[in-house]
Formats: C-alpha cells, sequence, structure tokens
C-alpha cells in the first residue's frame, strides 16, 4: 500500500545534504589553508570541487574525510558528524586521497581481499567483487603483479577499486583523472557514471575544468581557502563562455597580465647575454 510517511522519508533523504560543512578552518603555521567554509553537497550528484593550485582543495577533503583534524568547524557527511562518529562514517564513505598509499607488496588481487576481509565481508563476496572490479577496471592483466610495479594510473584505478569495494554512500576522489591516459580516464568515467546513477554521491577534485563541465552536476570554486561560487554548473558559470572562463573570473586570474611578461630574459634575443 502506498505510505506516504515513506514517501516523505524518500524525499528527505533526496534532498538531505550529502555533505553539510560549517565554520570549516585550517591553519598550518602562519598559513590559512582553508578560512572557516560553510558547504552543502547536495546528494545523489556527480560533483566537482575546483580551484587553483594551494586553494585549499585538498585540505578541505582530508578534513570532510576524517583524515585531517580541524582546527574549528564540523563536517556532516550522510548526516554523521565525522569527527564525533568516525567509524560509522568510514563505514559509509570511499576515499581515493592524494599521494595515495597502499601496500605495495601486495598484488592488485590481495589487496582488494585483504580489504575485503577488513570490512567484514564473507570470503565468497569480497572475491566476487574483486572479480569484478578488477574486470571491469581493466586490471585482470595486472592483477598478480605487486602493486609496487603498478603504474601510476594503474595505482589510480587499484586505489578507486578499494575505494568502492564497499559500495559506499559518498566517494571522495583527489585528483582521480591525474596521470590516466584517455582510455583508462574513460574507464573511470564509465564506473562512476554508473555509480551515481544508483542514487550515490561522488565529489572529486581537479584541475580540468572541461572534465569538470562533462561530468558534473554541482561545482564548488575554491580560491585562497574559500568558496567563492556553488551551485548547479549553469549558475556557477553564468554568462561565461565555458566553466573554464567563469573559474579564472572567480579565481581573480583574469587580471592579472599576459603570464611571462615579467621573465624578460626567457627568449631568443638575450640569450648569449650573462654579465657584461
Ligand atoms: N601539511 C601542510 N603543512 C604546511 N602547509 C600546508 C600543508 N598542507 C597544505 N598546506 C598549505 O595549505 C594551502 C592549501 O593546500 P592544499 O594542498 O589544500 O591546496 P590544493 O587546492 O589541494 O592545491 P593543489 O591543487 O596544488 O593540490 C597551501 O598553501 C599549502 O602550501
Amino acid at each position: 500500500m502506498h505510505d506516504p510517511q515513506q514517501q516523505l522519508d524518500a524525499t528527505d533523504r533526496r534532498n538531505a545534504a550529502a555533505v553539510r560543512v560549517r565554520g570549516l578552518r585550517k591553519q598550518f603555521g602562519g598559513q590559512v589553508a582553508v578560512d572557516g567554509i560553510d558547504l552543502d553537497v547536495p546528494s545523489g550528484r556527480f560533483v566537482g570541487l575546483v580551484g587553483p593550485n594551494g586553494a585549499g582543495k585538498t585540505t578541505t577533503l582530508s578534513m570532510i574525510t576524517g583524515l585531517l583534524r580541524p582546527d574549528s568547524g564540523t563536517v556532516e557527511v550522510a548526516g554523521r558528524d565525522v569527527w564525533r562518529d568516525p567509524v560509522d562514517v568510514k563505514s559509509r564513505i570511499g576515499v581515493l586521497p592524494e599521494g595515495l598509499r597502499l601496500f605495495e607488496r601486495l598484488s592488485g588481487r590481495e589487496l582488494l581481499g585483504h580489504l575485503g576481509a577488513l570490512r567484514g565481508f564473507p570470503r565468497q563476496e569480497a572475491e566476487r567483487r574483486t572479480s569484478q572490479l578488477l574486470d571491469t577496471l581493466d586490471l585482470v592483466g595486472a592483477q598478480h603483479k605487486l602493486i609496487v610495479d603498478y603504474s601510476t594510473g594503474m595505482r589510480k584505478k587499484i586505489g578507486l577499486a578499494a575505494a568502492l569495494l564497499h559500495n559506499p554512500e559518498v566517494l571522495f576522489l583527489d585528483e582521480p583523472f591525474e596521470g590516466v591516459d584517455p582510455v583508462s580516464a574513460e574507464t573511470i568515467r564509465g564506473v562512476l557514471e554508473r555509480y551515481t546513477g544508483s542514487g550515490a554521491t561522488v565529489v572529486f577534485s581537479s584541475h580540468v575544468m572541461e572534465l569538470v563541465e562533462s561530468l558534473c552536476e554541482w561545482v564548488a570554486v575554491m580560491a585562497v581557502g574559500s568558496i567563492r561560487a556553488h551551485g548547479p554548473i549553469g549558475e556557477v558559470r553564468g554568462s561565461a563562455g565555458s566553466l573554464h572562463e567563469a573559474f579564472l573570473h572567480l579565481v581573480g586570474a583574469n587580471g592579472r597580465g599576459t603570464p611571462g611578461d615579467g621573465l624578460d630574459w626567457l627568449g631568443g634575443g638575450s640569450r648569449s647575454g650573462g654579465a657584461e
């Protein structure tokens, strides 16, 4: 029978923020990396976190995923406080961090089997998921190779498999496409699209605006530790021709003159001239 309460719960879940950040701040010595940000990331979307080098993206993602303790502020993921309820939150999220550290002396297949056991799956279920992930991510040929011998792209893919193994509600990826060839990028993209299609949320950081524009429905732009804009991608793009243009405007890169103007010694004319 139709249950209005159940329908209400489902609507609430869809409208609830996957990530809710309030007053999040982190300082390293005299350097403010994240300057008291507020952000509500909608659930069930493909979300991009973009910003120039040093904007604070990695620091923000590390605090959101429980890897780095904030100086102040709160983070909720799937309605749970990350720093008060870390074990519960970590069972609901998958993370592909920057500079991912893996068990280098295990093979790809051994790594996933080991993580399956840590996550408490029966051996058979862990093996079923492992085989499917290796197959989908085109890693079957490398499954018995030690991870220390994996290429950059292969490391990203096995890291993604590890982050997906327990079917998390929210997946956080720091630069998932960096160092990945176009074929592997297509594979990763396909897996992530299928995953968000089922109602899960993906939050990923990137510098590649074209990629963000083609993948994401929602975007947050960071610069110097602050959120400069956030919302559906069309809103953030506004009247600019592309997200790339809107991004340059939002992070204040448009008024910096022609890149390279300060390098008057670079180029042919002054090549022979040292001290005279
Ligand atoms: N462990 C640390 N110790 C000192 N300073 C740090 C540390 N981690 C980050 N920072 C500083 O905090 C600021 C934000 O860095 P963060 O790595 O979060 O930026 P980002 O947006 O991820 O940059 P990128 O796109 O280059 O990876 C930078 O100025 C950086 O130098």
